[in-house]
């Protein structure tokens, strides 16, 4: 069984839409992403069902996955974007992005990302910090620009998910702590070169859930009201990201479902006029891709097998950094029962670390490619050159075309801007 409707078996090979992984593997080399345009509009296709018509900005999540054609397939299907560096901003302009439809997020954002941020004219800053507001009014002043800005809230809410990837408890560095947020609101308000416009939330990723949600929306709700008692409308409430995908046999929270419950929860209280921003990542692009990785070497102990694969943890960290599980495919599984075996899938980097997959029952040969499945979202995004390792390549299949979206770097881009000292 795969877990994504795009990557299937057919007649004993898998497939991303129409195109079999094992031409791509051939043709391209490993390792290698590979991801499927039907599976991002699919994705998307969830949202748009969900907001049931209704005043609803999704801005995708790109630190999941920022390739230029991922992002301008979700440009073409009217996505905003959520952005957390100037570099990402560059990238959204780079696809013609509208500027309106973005939101600045990230507990850091420096005077260089600020000015590029308020010279686009993005939807909104995401404040973290009073020390962030001061520094946004300085320069927004500097620049005789207005700042639109949101306070991102800490609902102080326990996500239920891997601790490196839950944001919304008093414990992690992000957002502004709730009991402060109106006093903070209220000092923004005396600012000259500052708009107040919403409110935000994001309380950690791969959420399967829904309690956590509507915990941190009863927070925000209770908090509009004070505002709105103060003199302080707001225009939008962004709930974040953070719907997780599936990796293996969770149980999902579907867009729809959440949505109904917020707008629900928005009517009864009379908000149906905010606007609603969501900020999903992982689940627009998380099952839209596969990382390909040849087996190199078969090493058989009394303890372990290991299968040594040309991926490694430079190209796909998730599994040693959060102990996440990927599930494994033999391109073409074979047949043969007699080289069944139990393996750890590691890469070939100097780190006892560098593990893909641990423990799964494959029946492989020297060569065989295997699919690491659910590899869409913060996989090729948080690769590295480690081990001074080019990193992969990345196609888009669209039905039984691929393309490559980026190619793999070479080994003299890893150090041409390199200089020695005499
Ligand atoms: C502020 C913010 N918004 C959106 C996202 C996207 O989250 P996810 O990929 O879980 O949907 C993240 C990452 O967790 C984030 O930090
Ligand atoms: N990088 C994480 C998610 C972090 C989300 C960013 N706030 C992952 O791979 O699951």
């Amino acid at each position: 069984m795969t877990v994504s409707p795009h990557f299937e078996f057919r007649d004993g090979v898998l497939h991303a839409e129409d195109t079999p992984l094992s031409h791509l593997a051939n043709q391209f080399g490993t390792p290698l992403y590979v991801y499927s345009r039907q599976a991002l509009h699919d994705a998307w296709e969830a949202y748009r069902i969900a907001t049931r018509g209704r005043d609803v900005l999704v801005c995708f999540g790109m630190k999941a996955n920022s390739n230029l054609a991922v992002l301008n397939e979700f440009r073409k299907l009217g996505s905003g974007f959520d952005i957390v560096s100037g570099g990402e901003l560059a990238r959204v302009l780079a696809v013609g992005g509208d500027p309106s439809k973005i939101v600045f997020s990230g507990v850091g954002k420096q005077v260089w990302e600020m000015q590029a941020a308020l010279k686009a004219g993005v939807k909104c800053f995401n404040i973290e910090s009073e020390a962030e507001l001061a520094r946004l009014s300085d320069v927004a002043q500097q620049s005789g620009a207005i700042a639109r800005i949101s306070m991102r809230v800490n609902p102080d809410v326990d996500a239920q998910t891997h601790p490196y990837i839950s944001t919304g408890l008093k414990e992690n560095k992000f957002g502004i702590a709730i009991e402060t947020a109106v006093a903070v609101y209220q000092h923004a308000a005396t600012l000259p070169n500052i708009e107040i416009v919403g409110v935000d939330c994001h309380i950690g990723s791969q959420i399967t859930e829904i309690s956590p949600y509507l915990d941190a929306l009863d927070k925000l709700i209770v908090l509009i009201k004070i505002l709105a008692d103060k003199g302080i409308e707001l225009k939008h409430l962004d709930l974040g990201g953070g719907i997780g995908i599936r990796y293996t046999d969770e149980t999902l929270l579907s867009p729809t479902v959440l949505l109904d419950k917020v707008f629900q929860a928005l009517d009864a209280h009379g908000l149906s006029h905010l606007q609603l921003v969501l900020e999903p990542g992982r689940s627009l692009v998380g099952n839209s891709g596969v990382l390909l990785t040849t087996v190199e070497y078969l090493k058989h102990g009394d303890v372990k097998n290991f299968a040594i694969v040309d991926a490694a943890m430079n190209d796909l960290i998730r599994p040693t950094l959060y102990d996440a599980w990927h599930s494994v495919e033999a391109v073409v599984p074979r047949k043969n029962a007699a080289c069944a075996r139990v393996y750890d899938i590691v890469g070939p980097i100097c780190e006892s670390g560098d593990w893909l997959a641990r423990d799964r029952s494959l029946r492989l040969e020297q060569g065989d490619v295997l699919a690491i499945m659910s590899a869409g979202a913060y996989a090729f995004t948080m690769a590295s050159q480690y081990n001074t390792r080019p990193r992969a390549a990345e196609i888009m299949v669209d039905g039984s075309n691929a393309h490559v979206v980026r190619p793999r770097e070479t080994l003299e881009s890893l150090f041409a801007t390199e200089t020695t000292l005499e």
